[in-house]
């Protein structure tokens, strides 16, 4: 048997709005996907909740982010924000934190996932009105689903 398994995969690519996202290499346990996101995007916060959990591993192969994290196990929902460059190499988001970020620059964006991606058990949080001033922006591009998703908001305040 050939032990050089050839993957019948071709690369997926979605665009819209905000540029697109490629699924490079899908199975059940892992999904691998590079978005390029134009100035002025933001994507997400998104998480999947259990029993489809997901560590990310991602980094900026070209432009720049602001990463932004919230502990989905935190009431008070406080943003933890990261400036992040190629030069900070691969970064852990474990599997509680909704995760989104800001491109400050026209950016590609690579990360792997563990575990596949579960639209269903995906919840997606919004905190489009916050940005301006958290990050001193004018410019704020979502998604349609982003742009519909609920306001963050501290837990028992919804
Ligand atoms: C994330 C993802 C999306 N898609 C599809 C769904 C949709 O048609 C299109 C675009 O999806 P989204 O709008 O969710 O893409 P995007 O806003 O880039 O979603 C990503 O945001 C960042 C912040 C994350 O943390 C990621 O985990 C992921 O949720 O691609 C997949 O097929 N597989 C995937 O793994």
């Amino acid at each position: 048997m050939d032990p050089f398994v050839r993957l019948d995969q071709t690369t997926v690519r979605r665009e819209d709005n905000r540029g697109w996202l490629e699924v490079l290499y899908e199975s059940d346990a892992m999904v691998l996907k590079r978005s390029f996101s134009k100035a002025g995007v933001f994507r997400g916060l998104h998480v999947q909740r259990a029993p489809s959990a997901q560590t990310k591993v991602i980094r900026v192969v070209e432009g720049s982010i602001v990463d932004v994290l919230v502990s989905i196990e935190d009431p008070s929902r406080e943003l933890k924000t990261a400036t992040l460059t190629p030069a900070d190499g691969w970064v852990r988001i474990d599997s509680q934190y909704a995760h989104g970020f800001y491109a400050l620059q026209d950016t590609v964006f690579e990360y792997v996932c563990d575990g596949g991606y579960d639209e269903a058990s995906e919840e997606a949080y919004s905190i489009a009105d916050r940005l301006p001033a958290l990050l001193g922006v004018e410019t704020v591009i979502l998604s349609d689903k982003d742009r519909a998703a609920p306001p963050l908001t501290a837990a028992g305040a919804e």
